[in-house]
């Protein structure tokens, strides 16, 4: 699914990660590491946000060398997801819907689980962080990608919907076969740990 070969980043002349060679089957893929280890840098390149040198492909196509297609089947939501303050959670959802052709019945499913109806229709500059968070995911579900990360998808998310997010991801594993990379500090739950493969940034670069 995920293969990537001779990446080396640097941030300013500073030696961040150097990954000679790393090959991920299909999966759900729990990336662990100390703070500033390179998680959300590995995850950024993943998403083909930042510029790296070496080479990543997934399902074979090359980010380098088709980077639209590449970027058609990754899906990414951030640690602390940012938008413009003045649209509304349901205006992102339609926009992301248009691009990733997408049912309104698709999204309505995943905004009743993850609870949000009750404000997606004002304006995201007056959203808490949970409510901010659920947004992003709801985002980073919409439309079939092939592969999903997510930087540290539970911080600031209530009991509930930590829950309704591991089973969100169990299930679009087992029926679309869609890959995951997580990031976070935290274990997973019961009900996903069998599923989860662990991943680790030690000694800036990835361990499996
Ligand atoms: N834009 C940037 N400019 C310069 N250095 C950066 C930048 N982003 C990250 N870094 C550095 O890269 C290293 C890895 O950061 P990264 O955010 O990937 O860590 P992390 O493992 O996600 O950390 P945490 O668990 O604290 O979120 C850190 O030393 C950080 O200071």
């Amino acid at each position: 699914m995920l293969e990537i070969t001779s990446i080396v980043k640097q941030y300013n002349r500073q030696l961040i990660l150097n990954i000679p060679s790393l090959h991920l089957q299909k999966g759900i893929y729990w990336l662990k590491g100390e703070n500033g280890s390179g998680k959300t840098t590995f995850l950024k390149m993943a998403a083909a946000l930042i510029p790296f040198k070496g080479t990543i492909s997934v399902n074979g196509i090359s980010q380098k060398a088709s980077p639209l297609r590449y970027r058609q089947q990754i899906s990414w939501a951030e640690a602390e997801p940012l938008y413009p303050g003045f649209l509304t959670g349901n205006e992102l959802i339609a926009l992301y819907r248009q691009i990733r052709n997408v049912t309104g019945n698709e999204t309505a499913t995943l905004i009743r689980l993850l609870d949000a109806t009750s404000y997606l229709h004002n304006r995201v500059d007056t959203y808490s962080a949970g409510m901010l968070k659920k947004l992003s995911l709801i985002l980073a579900f919409t439309g079939a990608a092939g592969l999903i990360l997510l930087d540290e998808p539970f911080i600031t998310l209530d009991a509930q919907a930590c829950v309704t997010l591991e089973q969100l991801i169990l299930e679009r594993n087992r029926e679309n076969d869609t890959a995951f990379i997580l990031s976070t500090h935290q274990d997973p739950g019961e009900d996903l740990r069998p599923f989860c493969k662990q991943l680790f940034v030690r000694n800036k670069t990835i361990l499996s």
